[in-house]
């Protein structure tokens, strides 16, 4: 799949701009506040109905704008001309595609999007939200089925949290077979996930670290010796005293061992991000192996803390992909060497408009 041709209205300080990218590789330039995170933001807003950088996604209208308006038309992998947008003001948003009117999550389907943003590097020292949401993002591009289960365990788990408060014993009682019945399947479908994760992860890794010993250590969520009914059951006065639920899927974590230690707290920064690289790329591979669905691409600042030789490494990497690439940096001389890559194209933003050479 690609995208076309992109129109966006009033995202940040981009007040309107239309770009026609290439298939593969996106070079976004320019100096700092330019609107180069704004791009991306737009693209993806475009995908995910939502910004990455405000909680709220209404502070990316642009000041004094009452809507932002982005829309693409995308080439499908059987060729099918496909149009999508979105339209967002304070209140409500808008998602369309090809004229029918969807849902986030139809959205999140038809335009798989893998950030890598300058607080992405966290995801292995931050606290395990995050983690969870990485494996979350894999699971439900994996498997269909993984979404209605993830809803429903929600769903039961607010529930049974809301009957702790209460102290309504006898109805938490009740409420814990449902909670095992959908927190069994999340975890199945999120240990699935992460076994075939591991070897493309590993293999990501040996093309950026030469000879490095690593495993991905997924945590359940509970003491894996025992069913979750029993654990519920054994945490029964615990949950009661304290009011939410101790054990279960929501507080699933994975921790990256290198050479048998938590990574966190022993490699580099620069090796750190790159090990964060190795996984969101690993994630983009699996998807495209998988299912053959070619994921889009958007890495902002990509300059900090990687030295030269592994821009150029990532920068080549990227190209050999076959998905499209958004990347931004100030200066075009800090994706390194770019000279061996096919059909890129470089976009050059100032005070919010974007040029072509
Ligand atoms: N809602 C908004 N409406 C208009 N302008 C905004 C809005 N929010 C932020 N801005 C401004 O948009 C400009 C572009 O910001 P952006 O983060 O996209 O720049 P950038 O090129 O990525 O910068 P840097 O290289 O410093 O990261 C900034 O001057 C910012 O203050």
């Amino acid at each position: 799949m690609t995208l076309l041709k992109l129109d966006i209205l009033s995202v940040r300080n981009i007040h309107r701009a239309t770009l026609l990218p290439s298939p593969s590789v996106n070079f976004i330039i320019g100096p700092n506040a330019s609107g180069k995170s704004s791009l991306l933001e737009a693209i993806f807003i475009l995908g995910r109905a939502r910004s990455f950088r405000a909680a709220q996604i209404r502070q990316a209208i642009e000041f004094d704008q009452t809507d932002l308006i982005v829309s693409a038309q995308v080439r499908q992998q059987n060729e099918q001309l496909s149009q999508l947008g979105i339209q967002i003001n304070q209140q409500k948003y808008d998602i369309h595609i090809n004229r029918e009117t969807k849902s986030k999550s139809d959205l999140a389907y038809f335009l798989p999007l893998q950030l890598i943003h300058p607080k992405s590097y966290r995801l292995l020292d931050a606290g395990p939200q995050v983690r969870r949401e990485f494996i979350d993002w894999g699971s439900f591009n994996d498997q269909p089925n993984f979404l209605p289960a993830w809803r429903n365990f929600k769903k039961v788990l607010q529930q049974r949290n809301s009957l702790l408060k209460r102290g309504l014993a006898k109805e938490v009682h009740v409420w814990n077979l449902e909670l095992v019945k959908y927190g069994v399947l999340v975890n199945e479908y999120r240990e699935n996930y992460i076994r075939r994760l591991q070897p493309v992860f590993l293999d990501v890794c040996r093309y950026f670290l030469a000879d490095v010993d690593l495993e991905l250590n997924y945590f359940c969520g509970w003491d894996r010796e025992q069913d979750l009914l029993q654990v519920l059951d054994r945490d029964h006065d615990k949950d009661m005293r304290y009011g939410y639920t101790h054990s279960g899927p929501h507080r699933a974590d994975f921790k990256l061992l290198f050479h048998g230690r938590n990574a966190r707290d022993y490699v580099s920064r620069g090796q750190l991000k790159l090990l964060v690289l190795g996984l969101k790329l690993a994630q983009v591979e699996l998807l495209h192996l998988h299912s053959g669905r070619p994921v889009y691409i958007l890495i902002d600042d990509l300059s900090a803390e990687l030295d030269t030789v592994n821009r150029t490494k990532l920068v080549k990497y990227l190209a050999d992909l076959n998905c499209q690439v958004f990347m931004s940096s100030t200066e075009l001389a800090d994706f390194g060497e770019i000279n061996d890559i096919e059909n890129y194209k470089v976009f050059h933003v100032e005070h919010g408009a974007i040029a072509s050479p």
